[in-house]
């Protein structure tokens, strides 16, 4: 597999993906149509921040299959056109939050002793002693706006030097608030209590220019920190407040546009301390998250869990042995439900009984509507097939149930409309050997492999040799048969071939032009270019 890194990551990642035998190409400073060019036969795009990965960049890759986000923030990536290709994005959330936090720290103390800008005089030969008194941090009230996690490190260590925690964050829990010693307010008094305010969410339409001139204001002097997003605090807003003294000093380490426009109004006032992104830059963060990518581009690359993933069913890796058999089951019995159906569709239930319906299974649920969708679309998989529903107005209903009255688990997808609905039901037998033993009402055996032929017939004598015949002048070699009725005297009945060869248009009309055979589906299940 091809794997394109456009940010710089640790060797250790890029390692790890050399090691397990993938081609690895760096390119830093690729962007716009040259991007476009270089994504064209990539199987995984690895990013920074850097590198802005629009739905442009989506539609020249159609050999995507993960973007690995080196780092937390993903407001580079256009998820929603990642999950309509069918491509994955996963971050590294834990790797490098310890040095973000430590960072915000580190910011806190430099803008409230002035230390860049006494540095940068005594470097010049100024001893500005006179000029600086600076502020102390034990004491004053810390505002968090956003306690996730590198606000909740930021939070243990602010407080054990002696400051007093104040927090708005509207999705998090007062216990969680209050075992870190925080209290939890509303927006506005967060601003009003701050002596320090630092923000810590992610850059969403719902948190760009939260904070602008009368938020600021509210906050009636103190210093300001950034080391989440640009774009969270107004930049002209937050440069003004500083210059004309509403606020003592800000310490910035993330810009709405990066590399920062040498005229951004933040870059000339003196209070405010600047940083080129540099959070995420320690050594350890950069190992931490940039093994995890590698980590993680190659579980996609294995069809295995890819444990960050932002846009796809997530599966305990504990339990990805029990249910993994299951995943392909419940697309082939998708496959072949929505083949025999043949009819507009306007709900997929995926059931659940015996053993499985214990686990957590949106991933196999996702592979059935996976199943069901393969013959429609290019490029369906379980992390688009969720939304290709929605968007067809298709309702996907999942349930479980522990009972299961002849097999210790078995996974069922029904397809339906208003009219009719088509069951197709498979099981794993001992030894993890894969079938599928309903169709429709019929009880079958089917492996669910290679090429199959799914005949409906009048129960008469003679059918079942006059297809063997059929097939057999026409070199076509039955590996299995089952043939079904659903009760005893019905006339229907229904006929499942696993099939060594394929079975040739003209050869179904053949089986199609007897009056005793009602239906002829051929479905073949393991290259998806089913007719
Ligand atoms: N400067 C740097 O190099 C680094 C920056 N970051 C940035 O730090 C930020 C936070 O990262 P994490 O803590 O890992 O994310 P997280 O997802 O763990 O926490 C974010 C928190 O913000 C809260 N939140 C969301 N919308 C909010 C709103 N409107 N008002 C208040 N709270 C809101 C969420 O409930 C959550 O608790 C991200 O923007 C990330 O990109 C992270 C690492 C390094
Ligand atoms: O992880 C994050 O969200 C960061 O902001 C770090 O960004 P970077 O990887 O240094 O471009």
């Amino acid at each position: 597999m091809k794997v394109l890194i456009t940010d710089p990551i640790a060797d250790a990642g890029v390692q790890r993906l050399r090691e397990a035998g993938h081609e690895v190409v760096t390119d830093y400073d690729v962007e716009g149509d040259a991007l476009l060019d270089a994504v064209s036969d990539v199987n995984a795009l690895v990013v920074r921040s850097g590198t802005e990965v629009s739905q442009e960049v989506f539609e020249a890759a159609p050999d995507l299959v993960i973007v690995g986000r080196a780092g937390i923030g993903v407001d580079n990536i256009d998820i929603d056109a990642a999950t309509d290709h069918g491509v994955i994005v996963a971050n590294a959330p834990e790797g490098n939050v310890r040095a973000a936090a430590e960072h915000t720290v580190a910011m806190a103390f430099a803008a409230a002793r002035s230390i860049p800008q006494a540095h940068q005089r005594l470097k010049a030969g100024e001893w500005a002693k006179g000029d600086y008194l600076g502020t102390e941090l034990n004491g004053k009230t810390l505002g968090i706006v956003g306690l996730g996690r590198v606000g909740q490190e930021v939070a243990k260590r602010l407080d054990s030097l002696g400051m007093n925690l104040v927090a708005y964050d509207p999705y998090i829990g007062e216990e969680r608030a209050d075992r870190l010693g925080a209290e939890l307010v509303e927006f506005e008094a967060c601003l009003e209590r701050a002596d320090f305010l630092t923000v810590h969410t992610p850059l969403t339409p719902e948190t760009a220019g939260l904070i602008s001139t009368d938020e600021l204001k509210l906050m009636g002097g103190g210093y300001v920190v950034n080391c989440a997003r640009g774009g969270v605090i107004d930049e002209a807003a937050l440069a003004a407040a500083v210059e004309d003294g509403t606020l003592d000093g800000a310490a910035i380490d993330v810009f709405e546009s990066e590399p920062v426009d040498p005229d951004n109004p933040l870059l000339r006032v003196e209070d405010v301390i600047v940083t080129p992104h540099l959070g995420a830059s320690t050594e350890a963060a950069q190992e931490n998250v940039a093994t995890s990518i590698a980590d993680q581009v190659m579980a996609a690359f294995a069809d295995e869990p890819v444990i960050n993933a932002l846009n796809a069913p997530s599966v305990d890796q504990s339990a990805f042995p029990r249910i993994r058999p299951y995943i392909d089951i419940a697309e082939t019995a998708g496959k072949i439900a929505a083949q025999l159906f043949d009819d507009r569709i306007s709900e997929v239930e995926v059931s659940y009984e015996g053993e499985i319906a214990e686990e957590d299974l949106d991933l196999v649920t996702a592979s059935g509507l996976k199943g069901v969708f393969a013959p429609l679309e290019w490029q369906v998989n379980a992390v688009n097939a969720p939304n290709i529903a929605e968007e067809r107005g298709i309702d996907v209903v999942e349930t479980k149930s522990r009972q299961s009255a002849d097999f210790q688990s078995l996974v069922t997808v029904t397809v339906k409309n208003d009219d009719r609905s088509l069951g197709v039901c498979g099981t794993l037998f001992a030894g993890d050997d894969p079938r599928i033993v309903r169709i429709d009402g019929y009880r079958v055996d089917a492996i669910p492999h290679g090429q199959m032929l799914v005949a409906r017939n009048y129960d008469r004598p003679g059918v079942i040799g006059f297809i063997g015949t059929v097939l057999g002048d026409n070199d076509v070699n039955i590996a299995g048969m089952f043939n079904a009725r659903r009760a005893p005297g019905d006339d229907a009945a229904l006929t499942v071939y696993n099939l060594d060869n394929p079975v040739p248009e003209a050869v179904r009309n053949e089986l199609l032009a007897d009056e005793r055979i009602t239906d002829v589906k051929y479905i073949t299940l393991d290259n998806g270019d089913d007719e």
